[in-house]
């Protein structure tokens, strides 16, 4: 893999974000970074985000040979030095060009929205196992997988890597032999361009509602989705959820770009639509408890019909809200080609890490994990399993994080007056804030006459006491974590065991 200046040039100045090239000279680059930590002798290095000039030395140092930048750095040496006016959607498009246009070789599905985004993920990665002979390939929150090998598979650090390590990965999943990429796209990546310039074979958008807001993330929520509306823009072929808040704008976005005979809408048959008479396809539950979920999907237009999806699934996992996400993974399947018969047995198999796990305990009822970290999904976690436990009581451990997602707090304040009856309020990625501020500040929000509130902030003791103060017939929800590993305090990921080994610990389930 390579890049040199004049193929540099030519690609800046063809979406006019060059500015000037000091000190120019003929350079072929060998590596390209980010990091002056990771530089090697003939990188091009970009100057990104929260950055110090001390940076700059250390890369040159290192063997850097130019700059991309969108303020000259006053440096004692000679540097040649790229200006652009922006540096971000410049990284995305050389790095496309350096890694030579790894999408080229892959169907990309990409999928957006406030929840369920892994979930769907998961469910189409699963559901084109079989039918692409493990030929697909996975950027989500949980995991990414660049080909079938175990070595292959590795942790994710953000949902969308930015552009380097984005269009790097591609690139080795297109090496490993993958024709199908499947990828999460978050708000974020569009607002720090880590996508710029990517097309997508297929995008969906989920659902949209306030999250994501304030310093580090949005400005405002019109700046959230508009964000989001980005991924619609550049997709040759659109899912929308017509039960999305907003659904009229969404659908516009969609169709300044893409002919609506390549738009899908799809809802529940019973839901009550803006767009009813546009919907593609509906679906129907014909078996929701905490052990099965089912579905049947009903192609009512005659390009739904066209894909041969139509027909019943059983998801292989509970919770109503997920079968919108299953949904959307099937469409998305039939599209790229797929048939219900081949689609059908992966979607039954689908399992989520950290996503609605379930462990049953003789005498404390059953605990679930999950990772619902805001209003909209804690609501929907909470409510579904209250429906399905109408003996008990529903106890929930769960904190907010810090510096990050404020609003979250009076959120979770609102879920659990409306759904739970016991909370322990505890830590949850604190970063530089005093959990037990936090706390106190979702408790500000809960309605006392309806909830009991305890504080432990110790998460481990809180989990370990909610479970053993349980009775045989309550339901204890340990929510927001998943399966993250860590808590992220003051700047560092503090290990911590995962909220699964410490409920089954305390069950005894290990
Ligand atoms: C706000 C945001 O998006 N920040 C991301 C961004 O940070 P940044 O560009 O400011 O980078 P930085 O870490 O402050 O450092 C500045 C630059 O100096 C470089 N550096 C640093 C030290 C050094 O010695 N030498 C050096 O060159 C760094 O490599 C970097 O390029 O680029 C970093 C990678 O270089 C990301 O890790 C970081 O994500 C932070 C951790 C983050 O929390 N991001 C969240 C908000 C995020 O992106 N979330 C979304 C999901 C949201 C959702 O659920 O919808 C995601 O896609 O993951
Ligand atoms: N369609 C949905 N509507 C509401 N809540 C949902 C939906 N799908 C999933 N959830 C809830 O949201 C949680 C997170 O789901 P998932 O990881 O699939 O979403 P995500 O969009 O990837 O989230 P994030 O951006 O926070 O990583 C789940 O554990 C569940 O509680």
């Amino acid at each position: 893999m390579t890049l040199s200046m004049e193929q540099l040039q030519i690609i800046l100045n063809e979406h006019h974000i060059l500015r000037s090239i000091q000190e120019k000279q003929p350079l072929v680059f060998q590596h390209v970074s980010y990091d002056s930590r990771r530089v090697q002798p003939d990188t091009l290095f970009f100057c990104k985000g929260d950055f110090k000039n001390s940076y700059v030395t250390m890369a040159l140092a290192r063997g850097a040979t130019a700059i991309v930048t969108e303020q000259p750095v006053d440096l004692e040496q000679q540097a040649c030095q790229i200006i652009v006016t922006d540096v971000q959607k410049a990284m995305s498009l050389l790095a496309a060009a350096f890694f030579d246009y790894p999408q080229n070789h892959l169907k990309i599905v990409a999928i957006t929205g406030t929840k369920g985004k892994t979930t769907t993920a998961y469910f189409l990665y699963q559901a084109l196992q079989q039918p692409t002979a493990k030929k697909t390939a996975l950027f989500s929150t949980v995991n990414t997988v660049l080909g079938s090998e175990p070595q292959q598979i590795f942790k994710s650090q953000l949902t969308t890597p930015e552009s380097l390590d984005l269009f790097a990965q591609m690139q080795q999943a297109v090496a490993n032999g993958m024709r199908y990429l499947i990828m999460e796209v978050s708000s974020q990546a569009y607002l720090k361009q880590r996508v710029y310039g990517l097309k997508y074979d297929v995008g969906s958008f989920l659902n949209i509602s306030p999250d994501h807001i304030g310093t580090n993330e949005h400005p405002t929520f019109a700046n959230y989705l508009h964000c989001k509306e980005q991924l619609l823009i550049n997709s040759k072929r659109v899912i929308i959820n017509a039960e999305t808040a907003h659904v009229a704008e969404i659908y516009d976005a969609a169709k300044a770009t893409t002919d609506p005979d390549q738009i899908y809408l799809f809802a529940r048959s019973s839901a009550k639509l803006q767009l009813k008479q546009m919907v593609d396809f509906t679906f129907d539950s014909t078996a929701d408890s905490l052990s099965e979920n089912q579905i049947t999907l009903n192609a009512l237009s005659e390009k739904a019909q066209a894909l041969g999806i139509a027909g019943a699934y059983t998801l292989g996992i509970t919770g109503d809200y997920n079968e919108a996400n299953a949904v959307d993974a099937i469409i998305s399947g039939g599209i790229l080609g797929f048939q219900h018969d081949q689609l059908a047995a992966g979607i039954a198999t689908t399992k989520i890490p950290g996503r609605m796990e379930a462990y049953q305990s003789a005498t404390h009822g059953t605990v679930y994990v999950d990772y619902a970290h805001n209003y909209a999904s804690t609501k929907a976690v909470l409510r579904f399993l209250k429906d399905h436990h109408p003996a008990g009581k529903v106890i929930v451990v769960l904190g907010s994080p810090g510096n990050k997602g404020i609003d979250r707090r009076a959120g979770f304040g609102q879920a659990l007056s409306e759904e739970a009856d016991e909370v322990y309020l505890t830590t949850d990625d604190p970063a530089f804030e005093d959990p037990e501020q936090i706390a106190h500040e979702i408790d500000h929000h809960i309605d006392h006459q309806r909830v009991q509130v305890h504080f432990e902030m110790d998460r481990i003791q809180a989990i370990q006491t909610a479970i053993e103060q349980a009775g045989p017939d309550d339901l204890v929800a340990v929510l927001g974590k998943g399966q993250d590993p860590y808590q992220k305090i003051k700047g560092v990921d503090t290990p911590y065991p995962t909220d699964s080994s410490v409920v089954k610990k305390q069950l005894q389930l290990d």
